[in-house]
């Protein structure tokens, strides 16, 4: 798990790494800034380009003559750098590089605060503000992103864009100089991985600048986010002599005649991601389907609202939800009344949980939800930020034990101890319908497979996620289906798999 912090936090870190490499603070910004010019470079091979580096006066700034500097050295030979000296205070690290932007004779002029020259450069380099903004832009830098955003070249933001929050509530209209890339230092932002970003940046890289992984691994912060070896370490490889009976009976309660789609692609992910045995409980409508589809998969044939007698306590795991419709109760009321172990509610059967708050006290602790953000909402009220979200999601599932799986590009899981995990995986080539609902099925699978349910949410978020950038991207298929994506999943698991091996 990488550490996810606040910039306050990153601060700390730097002080730090200087007193304990120990490293003088204008070596350390040198350090960062090769890293970004290292990382550009490869981005934008050619040389004739012509880049045009915005710098404030503090560190971001001085980040920014550095790497004007560098770029100078490496044979970027138009450049230019446009100095924002809006305020009497620049740092001792800013004067520094200053000097030596001039010994480099780099060319640079000093901005007058409303009147902006003209911007002929192919790229700017936004290295106006980053981690240390403490306020919202006004007066002159407000000016200068509002006419550098009008002008619409290629931008390349320096660790943050400049006007933008790295943690906290986006306000929607704030002023920042919209990034096309960030090329960031250490570790992504926490805000850069919640939607409100988007508007924003298109998209960011990490760049590792060697401040002390010790020290951020150690620093108070409930945020993480999963890295494949965490993946590698939980997986359990099969072993000689396991049977179906090792790997548990997962039931999963979907589908209606009209939303049939929805049971298939549960339960045969759930069957896909390595469950001993599957049971869909679903109306006779679907029967022929599924047996054509997936004859792994068993049946217990329902009438649409009502259940059938069921020994319940031949399943290990519970998953409900997926296409049941809203009109279900009876349906839920059954599970609840009869099933004391982990279940995992998704769609339907959140959004009647959201109309029914006392099914809450049945829900046995360690249970999954995996809502999307409008389901998330019906549950626990609307909400106009994500950061809000997250604080909701932490107060919710220690409040009634569950594990709380948010759905989006990158995916927050909340356990009932407060930790959120934010995953990697998946791609915008994901967002088709029936993608959860494979999810859904995957999640129940490991837990079936006798996986800690915050395990079983971890492993199944990451893997489905990598199963579809392994369709999507290494095919360049700009749509990847739900079906897919629950067939590609023992092909992504045995290549986790094989690097435990290895
Ligand atoms: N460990 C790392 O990651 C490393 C980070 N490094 C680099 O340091 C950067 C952080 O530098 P930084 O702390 O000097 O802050 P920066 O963003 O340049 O702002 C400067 C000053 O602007 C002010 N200010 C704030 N809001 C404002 C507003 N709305 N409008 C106007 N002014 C505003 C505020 O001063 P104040 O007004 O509070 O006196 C603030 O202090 C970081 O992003 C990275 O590029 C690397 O060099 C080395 C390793
Ligand atoms: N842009 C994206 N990046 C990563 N994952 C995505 C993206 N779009 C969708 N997904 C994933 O697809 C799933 C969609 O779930 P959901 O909205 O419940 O779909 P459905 O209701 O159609 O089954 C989630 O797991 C989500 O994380
Ligand atoms: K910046």
């Amino acid at each position: 798990m990488l550490k996810l912090i606040t910039s306050a936090q990153m601060h700390e870190v730097d002080a730090h790494t200087i007193s304990t490499e120990p490293i003088a603070s204008v070596d350390l910004m040198e350090r960062a800034s090769k890293a970004f010019v290292c990382f550009f470079c490869n981005h934008f091979p050619d040389k004739n380009i012509s880049i045009a580096v915005y710098c404030g006066t503090g560190n971001n700034g001085g980040d920014g003559l550095a790497i004007a500097r560098l770029l100078k050295a490496n044979q970027y030979e138009n450049i230019d750098v446009k100095i924002a000296r809006f305020s009497d205070h620049a740092t001792a690290d800013f004067d520094t590089n200053f000097t030596r932007l001039k010994e480099a004779s780099v060319p640079f002029i000093e901005l007058k605060a409303g009147d902006f020259p003209e911007e002929n450069a192919d790229v700017i380099i936004d290295a106006l503000l980053g981690s240390g903004l403490n306020k919202p832009l006004s007066g002159a830098y407000a000016d200068l992103v509002k006419h550098l955003n009008n002008i619409e070249k290629k931008v390349i933001a320096v660790d943050v864009p400049t006007g933008l929050l790295t943690e906290g509530v986006i306000d929607k209209d704030a002023i920042v100089l919209k990034a096309d890339l960030v090329i960031t230092f250490q570790r992504p932002k926490l805000n850069f991985l919640l939607p409100e970003s988007a508007s924003f940046m298109d998209d960011f890289v990490v760049v590792d600048i060697g401040l002390d992984e010790n020290f951020i691994q150690n620093l108070d912060s409930n945020f993480e986010l999963i890295e494949e070896k965490d993946v590698v370490k939980t997986v359990r490889p099969r072993k000689k002599f396991e049977h179906k009976g090792t790997f548990g009976h997962a039931l999963l309660i979907a589908g209606q005649a009209k939303t049939m789609g929805a049971a298939l692609l549960c339960s045969s992910a759930a069957a896909y991601a390595g469950v001993g045995l599957t049971t869909v409980c679903i109306p006779a409508p679907g029967l022929t389907a599924l047996n054509s589809l997936i004859p792994e998969v068993m049946a217990i044939v329902r009438e649409e609202k009502q259940m059938p007698e069921i020994e319940w306590d031949k399943f290990t795991v519970i998953g409900a939800g997926p296409g049941l419709g809203k009109d279900s109760t009876a349906l839920m009321e059954a599970l609840f009344a009869n099933f004391k172990k982990s279940v995992v509610l998704d769609a339907d059967a959140l959004n009647m949980l959201s109309e029914n708050s006392d099914w809450w006290q049945s829900i046995p602790e360690n249970s999954i939800i995996t809502p999307h953000v409008k389901e998330f909402d019906r549950l626990f009220g609307a909400h106009t930020s994500w950061w809000e979200r997250l604080e909701t999601a932490k107060k919710q599932a220690a409040e009634k034990k569950i594990i709380i799986v948010l759905k989006n590009q990158y995916t927050i899981i909340t356990t009932p101890e407060g930790s959120q995990y934010f995953n990697p995986t998946g791609n915008s080539a994901m967002a088709s319908g029936g993608m959860g609902d494979v999810l859904t099925g995957i999640i129940t699978s490991f837990i079936a497979q006798k996986y800690a349910p915050a395990e079983a949410a971890l492993l199944g978020v990451y893997l489905h996620g990598k199963a579809g950038d392994e369709l999507a991207l290494n095919n360049r298929s700009s749509v990847v289906l739900a079906a897919q994506v629950a067939a590609q999943v023992p092909v992504t698991l045995a290549k986790i798999i094989a690097q435990k091996n290895g």
